[in-house]
């Protein structure tokens, strides 16, 4: 199988969706207090409504687990109306694609049950998309990075990814900096949309209309010298630990600062050479990562020529439903150094 119809539908369905996320993006600056969720819950269920739709219009048979659902929103008429108006609106300009979307969603309900379609168990068997409609929900709020993510999953393996990055470079050049991380903008230059099926590679592509089918080839950089890499973690410590990772940076004789940004654009950036590892180092032992959070980025850093593993050095399993319940923390990197950043990560993590 090609997934070539799946990975075009893909693209597209994700691009539509930052339609309306860039337009909560910039209703959240200056109106609403950093603690206030509710920019981000608008964003979080219209984008899944939108995105839900897509796939439902050309793969009606396939699972779907998406990061949210209904039932609250059920309760608040005030929100799903709010929400309805910005679905509504978010439309491509290519009348064509539109059209291969599904068009417009139809009625309030009709959203309501497509965010619901999300609630699929996962598993080995058969195919699922995995969905996050708005990754790095606390860089979303803080003006930071972050990304929506899609991908497809067969008999738990990840066969097509896809990340729409609206606030990072669009540049696959532009080296990484604290400031790419922290200050995000979708102003001039910004906006990449990033995509991979297994076996063929991955891409990326300016995320604005107008450009929907000019992707370019991307490849991790080499690391000829592992002191001269550079690390890209979460900007929550809660996500992952900061003290961990700048141990293993330390061993492996790392002095550059790491780079902190926030959801799979962590991912993107690796796989197009503007940093080199990533890391994610468990901080709670109960917690199991969800398969939203990883199935698009592991295929695209995988495609692009890199290896990613958990912290014991096993591949991310995709096939154990909602979580990846078998695996703790991932490490991300070129193939040629990942086994010696494993090795670092095996001993700063057994020492503790
Ligand atoms: N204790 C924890 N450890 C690891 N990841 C966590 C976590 N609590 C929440 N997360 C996940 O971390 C994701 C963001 O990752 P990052 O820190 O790389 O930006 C969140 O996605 P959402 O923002 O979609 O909810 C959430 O699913
Ligand atoms: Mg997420
Ligand atoms: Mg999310
Ligand atoms: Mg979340």
């Amino acid at each position: 199988m090609s997934y070539q119809k799946e990975v075009h539908i893909a693209q597209l369905a994700v691009q539509r969706a930052t339609i309306l996320t860039q337009r909560v993006f910039h209703g959240t600056k200056g109106t609403e207090s950093k603690d206030d969720r509710s920019p981000v819950t608008v964003g979080d269920y219209g984008a899944q409504a939108l995105i839900i739709h897509a796939i439902q219009h050309n793969f009606p048979n396939d699972e779907i687990v998406g990061e949210e659902e209904a039932s609250t929103l059920r309760q608040n008429p005030n929100l799903t109306t709010q929400i309805w108006d910005l679905v509504k609106a978010a439309q491509l300009d290519d009348t064509a694609a539109e059209q291969e979307l599904g068009g417009p969603l139809e009625s309030p309900e009709q959203m309501l049950q497509a965010i619901d379609a999300g609630r699929s168990a996962g598993g080995l068997r058969g195919r699922i998309w995995a969905l996050d409609p708005i990754d790095g929900t606390k860089g979303f709020l803080r003006g930071g990075q972050y990304a929506v993510c899609l991908a497809l999953i067969e008999d738990g393996d990840v066969k097509v990814g896809v990340l729409a990055c609206p606030n990072l470079p669009v540049d696959d050049s532009a080296p990484l900096s604290a400031d790419v991380g922290e200050k995000g903008s979708d102003g001039e230059g910004r906006g990449v949309l990033f995509a991979a099926v297994f076996r063929t590679g991955a891409t990326s592509r300016p995320l604005g209309q107008g450009a929907l089918r000019t992707s370019r080839p991307i490849r991790m950089q080499d690391v000829p010298d592992i002191t001269q890499a550079t690390f890209c973690e979460s900007v929550e410590a809660g996500h992952s630990s900061h003290g961990d990772q700048a141990a293993i940076a330390k061993k492996l004789g790392i002095t550059k600062e790491s780079v902190r940004m926030d959801s799979q654009a962590k991912y993107g950036s690796i796989a197009r050479g503007a940093g080199d590892l990533y890391l994610r180092l468990p901080v709670r032992a109960d917690y199991e990562e969800k398969i939203w959070d990883h199935a698009a980025g592991d295929l695209i850093v995988r495609e692009a020529g890199g290896k990613v593993t958990d912290a014991e050095g096993k591949p991310l399993d995709f096939g154990r439903g909602r979580t990846l319940k078998d695996n703790k923390g991932v490490v991300a990197a070129p193939k040629t150094v990942h086994q010696q950043v494993l090795d670092a990560v095996k001993s700063v993590l057994s020492s503790k």
